[in-house]
């Protein structure tokens, strides 16, 4: 089979990372935060999703992590069914993600050196490995100083460069990330943003929840607008 040929197929096969259809979702009987939202996410895409405090971006990727499930509509990340599966599959799911939170969710009690790691000692990845990856992305996140500080004695903004690195250190599938500059200023605001493209350059679908929309603009990425629970741009 010609390369060219060879390489159309191997694109075909790959599934979008994720699909929505027609998603409904809401916290309580009365109050819809999402309204049949379509969304696709080829792999290896990138996106930025924006709209209003409350709009539900937030809660778009909760569908996305599994943490909530969808009360209408269907939910496939990886290709398969995330919308009913399993408590029990969620960490199938999640293996194959990198999740920035609001809150960081870092352990206090490792350093920052051992906050990078621990994803990658869980992958099983020796230490003699992990180890300068971990470094590699401190130092890229501007933490190369403080590998070994705690959280609690770091700035907000470190903090959020912590989770970051954390998150991404597995070269994961999948990137999800709620307001990952928030707590920094523009120039840092910038520095991630070109961690996440070239990320997205070695293979990972990114998505990005953010207020800010002209960083959103700037990164050339497609950008999607959540707004009265109904999503635009989201359909490839
Ligand atoms: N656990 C919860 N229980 C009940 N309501 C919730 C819960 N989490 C969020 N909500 C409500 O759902 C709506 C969407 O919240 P969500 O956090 O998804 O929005 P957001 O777009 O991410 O907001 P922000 O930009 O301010 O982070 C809001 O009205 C919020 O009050």
């Amino acid at each position: 089979m010609p390369t060219s040929t060879r390489r159309a197929a191997d694109a075909a096969s790959v599934p979008d990372t994720v699909r929505l259809q027609g998603v409904g979702f809401g916290y309580a009987e009365t109050t819809r935060v999402l309204r049949d939202v379509n969304l696709t996410l080829p792999a290896g895409s990138f996106h930025f999703l924006t709209g209003p405090s409350g709009a539900g971006k937030s809660t778009l990727l909760k569908l996305l992590t599994l943490a909530e499930r969808p009360q209408s509509g269907t939910v496939e990340v990886f290709g398969e069914d995330a919308g009913s599966a399993p408590r029990s599959a969620i960490p199938h799911f999640r293996r194959r993600m990198g999740l920035i939170f609001q809150d960081f969710r870092l352990l206090d009690h490792l350093t920052a050196y051992d906050n990078v790691g621990l994803p990658l000692r869980l992958a099983g990845v020796k230490d003699e490995v992990w180890g300068p990856d971990a470094e590699e992305m401190l130092t890229w996140v501007g933490l190369g100083q403080k590998m070994d500080v705690h959280p609690p004695a770091l700035s907000g903004g470190e903090k959020q460069r912590l989770a970051i690195a954390r998150a991404v250190v597995t070269r994961p599938d999948l990137i999800l990330a709620d307001e990952p500059t928030g707590s920094v200023d523009a120039r840092m605001g910038e520095r991630l943003l070109k961690l996440f493209q070239a990320l997205n350059k070695l293979g990972s679908t990114v998505l990005i929840a953010s207020h800010d929309e002209a960083l959103a603009e700037r990164s050339g990425a497609r950008v999607l607008r959540l707004e009265g629970g109904r999503l635009t741009g989201g359909e490839a």
